[in-house]
């Protein structure tokens, strides 16, 4: 490790509201006590309401901010989130492909507010292309379903799912969340030799913007760590659950979670 403090770096979508894509994952780097990088893939302009434009960013000036990130400090983790085309798949395939660091997918595709992130052409590529490269995938329940072809109503459902990004598309593990089914919030992780559920009550919120890239930011800045994938998904998990039970309320509409909250080590 060339760098005694953790780095870790997100390739996604900017919110200038702050509370998803590439604004919630720095805030949640910085609070888990890892420093920070950015490449950008789209710029939205968004906010509590919804999204109301998106700019997508050449695929060669994703490839100029990961050069230039690459050739002077490498992070110790990376994960990805809004990647709109398979032009820029390309790019970021090329860097996972060359730095054998832990890569966390986050197949983000419809945002809270129902806006579509990603172009429908490029989703066969992200499954068959990307995914295979990644330390862990971090679907909720329509990104599972859209990915496996499946319906989930249940939990046979999630390990059926599991089963088929496994077996079929080739991941090394993958954490289904639960955010999206009845009941309490439910997360499963799945690895070659072993499952675990962490649970927690729902909290009755309207204030959940940006809790998928919350989540899967703080197990990118764990893994920087050099912890375990098991360790990283306790610690996202106990993380999203105080980030959204202390949601500052901010915005008309759906806002973001709460940084500040979770005081655990
Ligand atoms: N109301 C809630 N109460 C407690 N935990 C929740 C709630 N909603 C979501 N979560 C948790 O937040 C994390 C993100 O889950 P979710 O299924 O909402 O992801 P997502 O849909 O990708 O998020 P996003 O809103 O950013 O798109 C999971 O750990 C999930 O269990
Ligand atoms: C740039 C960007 N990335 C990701 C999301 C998904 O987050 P959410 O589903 O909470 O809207 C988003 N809305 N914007």
């Amino acid at each position: 490790m060339a760098s005694a403090l953790p780095i870790a770096l997100t390739i996604a979508g900017t919110d200038p509201s702050g509370g998803a894509g590439v604004l919630a994952d720095i805030k949640s780097f910085q609070s888990r006590g890892v420093y920070g990088m950015s490449a950008v893939t789209s710029l939205t302009a968004q906010n509590t309401l919804g999204v109301q434009d998106v700019f997508n960013v050449p695929a060669g000036f994703l490839d100029a901010q990961l050069g230039s990130i690459f050739s002077d400090e490498a992070p110790h983790a990376m994960k990805s989130g809004m990647i709109a085309t398979e032009e820029m798949m390309h790019v970021i395939r090329r860097y996972a492909d060359e730095h054998s660091i832990p890569f966390v997918i986050d197949p983000v595709m419809i945002s809270t507010s129902g806006h579509n992130l990603i172009d429908e052409g490029a989703i066969d590529y992200l499954r068959d292309s990307l995914l295979p490269l990644a330390a862990t995938v971090t679907p909720n329940i329509p990104e599972a379903e859209k990915l496996t072809g499946i319906t989930i109503e249940s939990e046979a459902d999630i390990e059926k799912a599991a089963k088929i990004f496994m077996d079929e598309i080739g991941v090394e593990s993958v954490i289904i969340k639960g955010g999206h089914l009845k009941g309490d919030a439910v997360d499963y992780l799945f690895q070659k030799d072993d499952s675990l559920k962490l649970s927690s009550e729902r909290i009755d919120t309207g204030h959940t913007h940006g809790t998928g890239c919350t989540f899967s930011a703080v197990i990118t800045a764990e893994l920087a760590k050099d912890r375990t994938l098991e360790d990283a998904f306790r610690t996202g998990k106990k993380y999203i659950t105080e980030a959204i039970r202390k949601t500052p309320e901010l915005g008309r509409g759906q806002g973001p979670v709460n940084h500040f909250a979770y005081k655990g080590e």
